[in-house]
């Protein structure tokens, strides 16, 4: 079986979650499979290798699933995009919607080094909303966005294309699309 299709078996949609309307999709079962988790991580490496990554950002909440696992396999630092309010210290921040509300990320200032490689790093894009404000920030202290690693892309809200907005060549990878 593909690892796109394994993962459709895996994950879960929920319909009317945390919203009338919305089909959540539940990644939990995959989380508890460490089998399909371990070639989760080797796609998302594979891909991050070939860009030069230097450092692996992670987006609160469902992202650290992912980001941190892949920044030890890959042996570089894990940096924590948050949720607002969580950070101590000098942060850079930035607001953005979602599919159901609305909401702001920050990054710790002395986590971003100018001219440094960043791979962004979720479970999901829907709107892209969360993505691109995590790849604002980034930019805003002149690191490097290379690529944005998703585990899976809702493609009707056509995410893809609001990230590519001002991004237009940076690669995204998404191993699943529904
Ligand atoms: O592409 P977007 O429309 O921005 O949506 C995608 C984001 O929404 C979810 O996070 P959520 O804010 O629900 O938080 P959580 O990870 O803490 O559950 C998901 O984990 C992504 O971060
Ligand atoms: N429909 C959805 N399912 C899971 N996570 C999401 N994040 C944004 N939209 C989502």
């Amino acid at each position: 079986m593909s690892i796109q299709n394994e993962l459709l078996s895996i994950i879960q949609d929920v319909p009317n979650f945390p919203k009338e309307g919305i089909i959540f999709k539940d990644i939990n079962p995959l989380l508890r499979n460490p089998v399909a988790m371990k070639k989760v991580i080797a796609a998302m490496s594979e891909f991050a290798r070939e860009l030069n990554v230097q450092h692996i950002v992670g987006i609160e909440s469902r992202g650290f699933f992912f980001a941190l696992p892949l920044a030890l396999e890959m042996n570089i630092p894990f940096v924590a995009a948050r949720k607002k309010g969580k950070l101590p210290g000098a942060i850079l921040s930035e607001s953005y919607s979602l599919e159901y509300g609305k909401d702001s990320i920050e990054i710790q200032t002395d986590a971003l080094k100018k001219g440094e490689r960043y791979l962004i790093v979720d479970d999901v894009i829907a709107t892209g909303g969360t993505a691109k404000a995590c790849s604002k920030i980034i930019q805003k202290s002149e690191a490097i966005v290379v690529g944005f690693s998703f585990l899976l892309e809702i493609t009707f809200l056509q995410g893809r294309e609001n990230l590519l907005e001002g991004n237009s060549k940076i690669p995204i990878q998404s191993l699943v699309n529904a």
